[in-house]
């Protein structure tokens, strides 16, 4: 089947398409080119059902009405920080700030509470519309963050995330561990049992 993902970030997107190896998976920049949602709402099922349903409604206009648009909204947690980032995890650094600049901030605020480890857990909340309904999943991933970045793999936060049961970052395990056990995985295999009782 075809589905639009409502995402512009390219590790999420290389993530679902490997995920669904079967369908085609595609970023909506394909279709409608560039743009801009503002992610203003209080948690991640907020924001991904913002953008899951703005990108469908912008492929109504074009006439795509038979499409499956799925959104993710995703962060990490640190409980010992105040739950910082969360939702914020994209900007925490500011807006438009990358991933290096997001890790290089949470290096600092552990840093400033000393800790070199300590407990964190990311939230994937995957929206679905289909002919104009919205439904949502969530998965979550547990493990801890360090105050240092190890490995390469994966994006965002990974080299600085050992996951519960590891005891290497997500940055060095790579993507074919990651994605036995991540947020965006639990999430996904909910996600298509939705769509199983929905086509
Ligand atoms: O190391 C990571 N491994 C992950 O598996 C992961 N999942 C989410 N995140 C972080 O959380 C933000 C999501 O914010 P977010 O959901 O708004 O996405 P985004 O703005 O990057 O793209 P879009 O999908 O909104 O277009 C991302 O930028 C990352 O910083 C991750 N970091
Ligand atoms: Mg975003």
């Amino acid at each position: 089947m075809k589905i639009v993902l409502a995402s512009a970030n390219k590790g999420k997107i290389t993530e679902f398409q490997k995920l669904m190896p079967n369908d085609e998976v595609i970023a909506f920049s394909e279709i409608l080119g560039k743009i801009e949602i503002v992610e203003d709402k209080d948690s991640f099922k907020g924001n991904a059902i913002k953008k899951a349903q703005t990108i469908y409604e912008e492929l109504i206009k074009i006439g795509q009405n038979d499409v499956i648009v799925i959104s993710d909204d995703s962060g990490i947690t640190v409980p010992a920080l105040n739950n910082e980032p969360g939702i914020y995890s994209a900007r925490y650094a500011g807006e438009g700030s990358s991933d290096k600049q997001n890790n290089a901030k949470l290096i600092e605020n552990l840093n400033k509470q000393n800790l070199e480890k300590t407990a964190a857990f990311y939230t994937a909340c995957i929206a679905i519309v289909y002919k104009g309904e919205v439904y949502t999943v969530h998965g979550w991933m547990h493990g801890n963050v360090i105050n240092k970045e190890l490995g390469e793999g994966g994006f965002g936060y990974d080299p600085m995330f050992i996951a519960n049961g590891f005891d290497k970052t997500l940055g060095e395990l790579g993507y074919e561990a990651k994605k036995e056990f991540s947020h965006r995985t639990k999430a996904l295999n909910l996600a298509k049992k939705v769509l199983d009782v929905i086509l």
